[in-house]
C-alpha cells in the first residue's frame, strides 16, 4: 500500500542560515518524484526533516495524512517510511551488515534483496569496512526488506551516486517498479528517467519542472 506525502511550507534552519525555505510538494500515493539542484541546495535537509532527523523551524509533512510530533509518531513515520541515507550516520560503530539489514523489519525480504543487489555474502562485515557502493546497495536491501514490512513509502538520498553505470540502471529498474511513494534525491539520468515527475531546489526553494 501506498501513502501520499505532502510537504507543507517546511523550513528548515541550521543556525540563523535557512537551508529549506518555505517548501510545497504534494507527491500522490503511489507517485515516483525526483529531486534534483544544485549541491546545498537544501535536498537532504528536507527528507530529514520529514523523518524527524532534522527539526523543523515551520510546516508540516504529513504521510498519509498523519502528521508527526510526538516520539510514538515519529518511531510510526519511520516505520511508514523506508530510508536511504548518503552516508552512514556518525557513531554507530560497529554494526554488522546483517544487523542492518534486520533494522528495516524484514530480515528475510532484506537479505534477498541484498543477494540481488550482489552484497548478500557480506553479513558479517562492519559496515565501515565496505566500499561506498556497497554500502549503497545494502541501505536500498534494508530499505526493500523495509516496504515488504509495510512501509507506505520510500525516500532516498543519492542512492545511485557510487554506482557504477551497470548498478545506476539495476536501481532505478529496481525504484521504478516499487509499489510505493518515491522521493528520490538523484542527479542520474538513468533515475530522474524512470520517475514520474522532477522537481529541483535552488537555494532552499522548490520548483516543479
Ligand atoms: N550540519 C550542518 N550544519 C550547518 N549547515 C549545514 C549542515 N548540513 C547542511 N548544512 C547547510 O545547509 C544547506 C543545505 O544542505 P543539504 O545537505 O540539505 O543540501 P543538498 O541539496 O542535499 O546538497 P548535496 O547535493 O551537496 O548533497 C547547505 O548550505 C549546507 O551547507
Amino acid at each position: 500500500m501506498s501513502a501520499a506525502v505532502t510537504f507543507t511550507t517546511v523550513t528548515c534552519r541550521y543556525g540563523r542560515r535557512t537551508a529549506v525555505d518555505a517548501v510545497d510538494l504534494d507527491v500522490a500515493a503511489g507517485e515516483h518524484v525526483a529531486l534534483t539542484g544544485a549541491n546545498g541546495s537544501g535536498k537532504t535537509t528536507l527528507l530529514r526533516a520529514a523523518l524527524g532527523l532534522h527539526p523543523t523551524a515551520a510546516g508540516t509533512v504529513t504521510v498519509g495524512g498523519e502528521s508527526a510530533r510526538s516520539g510514538v509518531e515519529w518511531a510510526r513515520r519511520r516505520r511508514d517510511v523506508a530510508w536511504v541515507p548518503q552516508r552512514l550516520a556518525p557513531g554507530r560503530f560497529p554494526l554488522l551488515v546483517d544487523e542492518l539489514l534486520d533494522s528495516g523489519g524484514h530480515p528475510d525480504a532484506a537479505r534477498a534483496a541484498a543477494g540481488q543487489l550482489d552484497v548478500g555474502g557480506l553479513g558479517r562485515r562492519p559496515l565501515h569496512t565496505l566500499s561506498g557502493g556497497q554500502l549503497q546497495r545494502v541501505f536500498l536491501a534494508r530499505a526493500l526488506g523495509a516496504v515488504t514490512a509495510g512501509a507506505r513509502a520510500l525516500f532516498a538520498d543519492e542512492p545511485t551516486a557510487a554506482l557504477d553505470f551497470d548498478g545506476q540502471e539495476q536501481v532505478a529498474t529496481l525504484l521504478a517498479k516499487l509499489p510505493v511513494t518515491v522521493v528520490v534525491v538523484s542527479h542520474d539520468r538513468a533515475m530522474t528517467r524512470a520517475c514520474d515527475r522532477v522537481a529541483e531546489m535552488a537555494a532552499g526553494k522548490l520548483r516543479v519542472i
